[in-house]
């Protein structure tokens, strides 16, 4: 029986994935997290977890580094939610252009008004005049799995579209339209564009990529979106350009008590992901890369470790977590050898300073020597975790 402990509102097409031999926030000892955007720095993690999985894309909220030396494997849902927040991004530049918030809450204020009501609008919808985005230049930072649809769908409405992705994947580029301009640097951007979307993880790196000197070179009166997180924007540097109209509008959806008092900002209430579709697919997504690890050891989408299956046929599998130094690799299969023990498959890969191995054993593991196995390979310095599945 495998436990698996959940945070936030998970949806159930994800949940159902866990049938007869799971059970679901009912042990304080579980084998597996599976969470969206709920804050996991300042948890305790208990040591039965191995593997934790975001149903979503950023992983901000979870303490990777920390859970790596641990040998505990992070997941995330690559592209799961990706056409919902491109859908919210275009549908937010459309309206921007359009002054759609500010117009529609104007019209509500005329309730009371009566049989004016007609001669009001027609007299009222000068002050919100707006501009076609079509034909106007959109840069966008980050292409990865949200990126590549926004440059694409922006480019079929008729926008002209630069892109900035230094760490740009094979695929995203093959996705992106041939129509699309690479920018050298993302100040090619910030110098020449309308709208600016930023669509990267935040990371120390990311962290207050928009900043004065970002926004001194902007075109004036430029609208920036961000879909992605709060504080990849410096909120007293985003202040004062406001206040400088330099940028014209503000659009995120990481709302701060600070920035909901800043003028010409639209907030909108983190709702990037929230469409049933997004929600289904990542919880799906996560929930099956969880019990695809517990069950059989195989590592897909992982954020701290490599990518690495090997068809599973039960009760022989070594999976062996550890660092990623010299002869780890020797140290184990000899320490097999030495117990006349044969390897009938094996595969080894790395990511960073750590490494994952899984060794499949010829005719099984037998019960008896299942606990002296694990005991002595974790013994190994550099291993980190061993289960046999
Ligand atoms: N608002 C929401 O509900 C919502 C939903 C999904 C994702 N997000 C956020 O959006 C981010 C992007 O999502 P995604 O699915 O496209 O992730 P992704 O990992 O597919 O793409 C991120 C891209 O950013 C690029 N990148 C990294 N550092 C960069 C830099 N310094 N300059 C330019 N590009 C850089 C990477 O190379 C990658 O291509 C996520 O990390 C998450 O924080 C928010
Ligand atoms: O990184 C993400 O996938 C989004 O920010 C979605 O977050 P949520 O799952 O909490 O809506």
């Amino acid at each position: 029986m495998y436990s698996i402990r959940t945070y936030n509102s998970i949806a159930k097409r994800g949940l159902d994935v866990f049938t007869d031999n799971y059970e679901i926030n009912a042990s304080d000892y579980p084998d597996a997290i599976l969470l969206r955007s709920y804050n996991l720095h300042e948890e305790v993690i208990p040591e039965s977890v191995k593997a934790i999985a975001r149903a979503g894309a950023g992983v901000n909220n979870i303490p990777v580094d920390r859970l790596t030396e641990e040998g505990i494997v992070v997941f995330n849902t690559p592209g799961a939610n990706a056409n919902a927040v491109k859908e919210l991004l275009l549908m937010s530049l459309i309206a921007t252009s359009r002054h759609l918030v500010e117009a529609v809450s104007w019209t509500k204020s005329l309730i009371g008004e009566g049989e004016n009501v007609p001669k009001l609008v027609e007299n009222g919808k000068k002050q919100f005049v707006g501009t076609e985005i079509s034909g106007k230049k959109l840069g966008v930072i980050g292409v990865g799995k949200v990126g590549v649809l926004v440059a694409n769908d922006a480019h079929a409405l008729g926008m002209e579209v630069m892109v900035y992705d230094p760490f740009i994947s094979v695929n995203a580029a093959w996705q992106l339209s041939r129509n699309i301009k690479r920018a050298e640097s993302v100040n090619e951007i910030f110098q020449s564009c309308d709208y600016i979307t930023i669509h990267v993880p935040l990371t120390s790196e990311t962290k207050g990529m928009l900043n004065q000197n970002a926004f001194e070179i902007m075109q004036n009166h430029v609208h920036i979106f961000n879909f992605s997180r709060g504080e990849l924007v410096n909120e007293d540097d985003l202040e004062i350009a406001l206040q400088e109209r330099k940028i014209a509008g503000y659009i995120t959806d990481f709302p701060t008590e600070r920035i909901l008092q800043m003028k010409n900002v639209v907030a909108l209430p983190h709702l990037g992901a929230s469409t049933t579709e997004a929600e289904e697919n990542c919880a799906y997504m996560a929930a099956n890369q969880i019990k695809e690890y517990l069950e059989t050891g195989n590592i897909q989408n992982s954020v701290n470790f490599p990518n690495i299956s090997m068809p599973y046929v039960g009760n022989k599998r070594l999976s062996i977590i550890h660092k990623n130094i010299p002869n780890m690799v020797g140290q184990i299969t000899s320490y097999l050898a030495n117990h006349s023990i044969n390897i009938a498959n094996m595969v080894n890969g790395s990511k960073g300073a750590f490494a994952y191995t899984m060794i499949d054993i010829d005719n099984g593991i037998p019960s008896e020597v299942r606990n002296e196995l694990t005991v002595n390979i974790s013994r190994i310095n550099g291993v980190i975790k061993v289960r046999i599945i």
